[in-house]
This record gives structure tokens, C-alpha cells and sequence, in this order.
């Protein structure tokens, strides 16, 4: 357990996900002979996310990092299980205090090329979530919050009215970043941040968001493939197994083991 694991363990906790699992129906085989089965994306999971901690969250492709984080978020329905935000559960809460939820919780998507709108720029990529909150009053104050926000990820505010064909992938994922602080979130998951970009731009967007965590004291779930990419920037790191006795199902049908957090060096 690292220090600034033991540092957490006297925080209170932000999201706590009880036994939650998240099932897909499936179909394979021909159009005359059909086979039904049901995918266990995420099985029984269980995990708690201090305030101000990352948690680093690895696993094997298809093991159900990726459903787990958009069930936290809400845009995925549990099968059984919950998610409590701040002691809440989400599933229960009513569409103003979900809208609310919405603003303070975020998501950095895993590829910088198709999550930004190519026919917006970047200003209004940024800009969108300030103006469906209302967190700005007038338009001299939302231009400079978008500016602002370009400047906190090492962007020039100039670089608002360019379009996302302009930008590099590694300034890509940056107005991603950008465009997660402008609601003025709590809780960001970071849906494999890195991934898609070249080794040397890795540190530095890897570096950016260490930054902005401690700047803004935000919560992460750091999601990867990687242990390597997860170290350095997680608190405490959760595992998801992919269950190998499930491939030779008809279906693909896997088991995610719960995510009984793990401690890095
Ligand atoms: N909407 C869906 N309908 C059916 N199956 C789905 C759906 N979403 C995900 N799955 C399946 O659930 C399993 C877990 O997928 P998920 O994307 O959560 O895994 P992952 O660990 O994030 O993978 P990766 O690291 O490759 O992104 C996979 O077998 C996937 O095909």
C-alpha cells in the first residue's frame, strides 16, 4: 500500500459500487438456427473511489472496463447491483438531481479522433458543456472561461476557432480534456486517455492530467490495458479478469471478476 493510498483510506468516499453486474443479451449462429445467450459484461463488481484518489482499473480487452465506467456514469443500466455517488444511489435519483450528477461527472474518451464533433470547433467543443449548464452569464464570460480552459491544458486560447482536423492527436485529446473540466466536474473517468497516441505524447498527457488532479482536486477512475501506464498516476489499482473457460461458449459469453482492489508498489 503506497502513501498516498493510506492517505485516502481516512477520506470519505465519492462512489461506492455495490455487487454490480451488467448483463448483454446475445445472438450468434444463422438466421435459421439462432443461439441466445446472455454476455456477463461485469459480474458482481464491488469497489469504492475515495474523494481525491485515483484508482487505476486494468484488465484484458473485453473484460468490462468500459461497461463498468458507463454504468457509473449512468449511461449503462445495471442488471443488479448500485452506484452510490456521495452515499446516493444513482439509479433512484430524479432527473434534476441526475442532471446535476451529469455536470460532476465526466469522461475523457479512449480515442481523440472520433469522440470531438469534426463539424465544431474547438471553442464550441469546449464551450457546449458551459452554455447547457448555464455556468456562464454572458457571452464575454463564457469566451473567457473557454479560453481559460484552453490555457489549462497547454493549448493558445487562439486555437478555439480551428476544427478538430488541426489539431494533432495528442491536442486532440487535450480539448477532450478541456471540454471534461469545463462543467467543473468532481469525478472524471478517464477511459483509456492514452491509448491511441504515439509513446512520447503519452508522458505528457499522462502528465497533464496528474497536474489538474491535484490542481482541481478531482477524483479519477484511470482505465487501461496497462498496469505500466496506470502506476504512475493511481493511488490504488482495481483488477478485472476475463474469465478463459468462457470462450468456448457459443456466445461470448465472459465473466468479469470482481474488482477487488489491488495495491501497486
Ligand atoms: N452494448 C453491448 N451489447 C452487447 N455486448 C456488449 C455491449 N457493450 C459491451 N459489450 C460486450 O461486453 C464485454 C465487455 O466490453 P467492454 O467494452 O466493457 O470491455 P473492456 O474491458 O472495456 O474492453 P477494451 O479494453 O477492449 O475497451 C465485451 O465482450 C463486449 O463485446
Amino acid at each position: 500500500m503506497t502513501a498516498s493510498t493510506n492517505r485516502n483510506s481516512n477520506s470519505s468516499v465519492l462512489i461506492d459500487v455495490e455487487n454490480l453486474s451488467v448483463e448483454f443479451p446475445v445472438s450468434s449462429g444463422t438466421l435459421f438456427s439462432r443461439n441466445r445467450a446472455i454476455l456477463h459484461a461485469v459480474d458482481n463488481v464491488s469497489l469504492s473511489i475515495h474523494k481525491g484518489e485515483s484508482l487505476g482499473l486494468v484488465g484484458e480487452s473485453g473484460s468490462g472496463k468500459t461497461t463498468l465506467g458507463r454504468t457509473i456514469l449512468h449511461l449503462q443500466k445495471a442488471t443488479s447491483g448500485t452506484v452510490l455517488f456521495e452515499g446516493q444511489p444513482i439509479n433512484t435519483m430524479k432527473n434534476r438531481d441526475l442532471r446535476t450528477l451529469r455536470r460532476r461527472m465526466q469522461i475523457i474518451f479512449q480515442d481523440p479522433y472520433s469522440s470531438l464533433d469534426p463539424r465544431m470547433s474547438a471553442g464550441a467543443i469546449i464551450g457546449e458543456g458551459i452554455a447547457i449548464h448555464n455556468l456562464a452569464s454572458s457571452r464575454a464570460e463564457y469566451n473567457r472561461r473557454v479560453a481559460e480552459l484552453l490555457e489549462m491544458v497547454g493549448l493558445n486560447p487562439v486555437m478555439a476557432r480551428r476544427f478538430p482536423h488541426e489539431f494533432s492527436g495528442g491536442q486532440r485529446q487535450r480539448i477532450g480534456i478541456a471540454r471534461a473540466l469545463a462543467v467543473e466536474p468532481d469525478f472524471i473517468i478517464c477511459d483509456g486517455p492514452v491509448s491511441a497516441l504515439d509513446v512520447s505524447i503519452q508522458a505528457q498527457i499522462l502528465s497533464l492530467l496528474a497536474n489538474l488532479q491535484s490542481e482541481l482536486g478531482l477524483t479519477y477512475l484511470f482505465v487501461a490495458h496497462d498496469l505500466s501506464v496506470v502506476r504512475h498516476i493511481s493511488d490504488r489499482v482495481a483488477v478485472m479478469y476475463l474469465d478463459e473457460s468462457s470462450k468456448s461458449q457459443p456466445a461470448p459469453i465472459s465473466t468479469v471478476n470482481p474488482c477487488t482492489p489491488t495495491h501497486t508498489p
